[in-house]
């Protein structure tokens, strides 16, 4: 199967509010944010949203302020995806300009781990340590770990840093790329952060 040659992105994610009124926090941060440059579903386990890349990363990064603001410790998880098989549909979203819909300067420390897997790319490895280089000079590069990458700092650093690293992570000849994202906001962890 030929891999899409659409620039539309998408992200399935799913929030998980350790609170009591957990319902509340993800409903409130769905509904709260402008959603109307992306396609999105949810279900049971997840939340998808889909085209351009600009506006996946601004919705993506405004869902977990909403969330965040209600004080509660967060966990947030999704997979990133570019140049999927079938990734066609829904191009109508591909029509908006680039203004993105959230702005929201609010500062908010996040610890995450992020990791990639350029598919069908040979030099995957090489893509790989460029963009932990990357993260190292954007000042965002936490730890070393198995299987993932430790990035952390002020949310808009951080989502800058994953939406650069997505840029660069595919190419012309390897469109279809993989970044997995796992975020911790308001940890008891962090020291009040
Ligand atoms: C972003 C995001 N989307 C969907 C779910 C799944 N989910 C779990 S509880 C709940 C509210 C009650 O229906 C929903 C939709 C999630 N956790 N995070």
């Amino acid at each position: 199967m030929k891999c899409g040659v659409s620039p539309i992105i998408g992200f399935r994610f799913s929030l998980y509010p350790m609170a009591a009124n957990f319902v509340e926090v993800i409903k409130g941060a769905l509904e709260q944010t402008d959603t109307s440059n992306v396609w999105m579903h949810t279900d049971d386990v997840s939340t998808v949203i889909r085209g351009k890349q600009v506006h996946v990363f601004n919705v993506a990064k405004a869902i977990c302020l909403h969330a965040a603001k209600t004080g509660e410790h967060i966990a947030m998880s999704g997979t990133f995806s570019a140049g999927c098989p079938g990734d066609t549909a829904g191009d109508v979203y591909l029509e908006k300009g680039d203004e993105v819909a959230n702005i929201d300067t609010t500062k908010q420390y996040v610890s995450s781990q992020f990791a990639l897997y350029p598919m069908n790319n040979p030099d995957y490895m090489d893509v790989i340590y460029q963009e932990v280089d990357r993260a190292k000079e954007r000042g965002v590069f936490n730890e070393s770990m198995h299987y993932a990458s430790g990035i952390h700092g002020d949310i808009h650093d951080v989502f800058a840093f994953y939406e650069e690293s997505f840029t660069h992570a595919r190419s012309e000849q390897h469109k279809h790329l993989v970044m997995t994202v796992s975020m911790s906001i308001n940890s008891p962890s962090h020291g009040g952060r």
